[in-house]
């Protein structure tokens, strides 16, 4: 069991508290800051690629994902589903760096598919399309919700459009949980097994995430969330970790050098236990980053994590 459970609930909530742990800025600055680079990369992507938005995947008013095309998508293509992180919710005062009021309600203080569409430029220049997701974060959406319409969100893009080759999944932090749980779909309950020559996804990015969400039950994040102990076990990747079937899809599991040690320890145990189980699993440990520019900088050509994402999906 992990030691967690011998912290005292304030030296938890420290570990639960990505912006707490950045050497960059200071924890009152550092959730605008991410909101804004994230912002002003997905109005630049928008402004370059050629784009569906808002596309309905669900009847849901949150159902909905962004698409950026490749700059050349005239034959098939592989896509990167951009799962956004932001603790599952929406309306936290600590989610928000201001301090509560209505200002702090406003839906720009919270990432949202709407930011989510920075790490296009340098995918569709290579020809891999981007899709952000949209789901109904806490207090409108229950955990189990959010699980169910991002499972949904790839039935219907494999449905939709067939000149997908590949669908390739990424998230960060409460993103990363989300991608992971996609990992164990049972696709028959979706109706798109039939069709599945390649398994779904075909490779995952999971970055700086929790895969183990009991330690949250006795944090300020359950708050908004308000998970039984039994929805929180339901909705752990880590107690869900089966054996790896023949055409299991390649894991990258990315933690932040100034990720907490709590978050660092998810990220070991979780890659550990899928490699145990015989998936194909790398953890990637990446210097001089925190919890947001970690994610922030795959807007950029030269980064590491996007010239290692584009390789996963070269080699394909
Ligand atoms: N209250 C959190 C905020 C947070 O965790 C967060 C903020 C923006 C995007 C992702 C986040 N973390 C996980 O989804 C913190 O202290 O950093």
């Amino acid at each position: 069991m992990g030691g967690w459970r011998d912290m005292s609930a304030e030296a938890l909530e420290d570990q639960y508290s990505p912006s707490r742990w950045s050497p960059r800025l200071d924890r009152d600055t550092i959730i605008d800051a991410h909101l804004a680079v994230t912002a002003a990369g997905t109005e630049r992507a928008r402004a370059s690629a050629q784009t569906s938005l808002h596309v309905p995947y669900g009847k849901g008013d949150g159902e909905k994902l962004d698409i950026y095309f490749p700059t050349d998508h005239s034959g098939t293509f592989p896509v990167l589903v951009y799962i956004h992180g932001g603790y599952w919710q929406c309306l936290s005062p600590q989610l928000a760096p201001t301090a509560p009021g209505p200002h702090s309600l406003s839906a720009s203080l919270f990432p949202s598919k709407d930011e989510s569409g920075f790490a296009a430029p340098p995918l569709v220049s290579q020809g891999v399309a981007v899709v952000a997701v949209g789901y109904d974060t806490a207090p409108r959406g229950h955990m189990d919700t959010m699980v169910l319409q991002v499972r949904r969100s790839l039935a219907f893009l494999v449905e939709q459009y067939p000149e997908i080759r590949g669908i390739y999944l990424c998230g960060h932090s409460a993103g990363a949980h989300l991608a992971a749980m996609v990992l164990f779909t049972d696709w028959t309950e979706f109706h798109v097994v039939p069709d599945i020559k390649v398994p779904l996804p075909s490779g995952a990015v999971l970055v700086s995430g929790v895969y183990d969400l009991e330690p949250i039950l006795h944090t300020y994040v359950n708050d908004a969330l308000n998970m039984s102990r039994e929805v929180a076990q339901r909705n752990s990747p880590m107690r869900h970790v089966a054996p790896a079937v023949p055409a299991a899809c390649e894991v990258l599991v990315v933690v932040a050098q100034h990720d907490s040690p709590e978050f660092r320890r998810q990220s070991q145990e979780y890659s550990q236990a899928l490699r145990a189980a015989g998936w194909s699993v790398s953890l990637l440990d990446l210097a001089s980053v925190d919890h947001f520019d970690v994610i922030e900088k795959l807007s950029e050509n030269s980064y590491i994590l996007t010239q290692v994402i584009l390789n996963m999906i070269s080699r394909a």
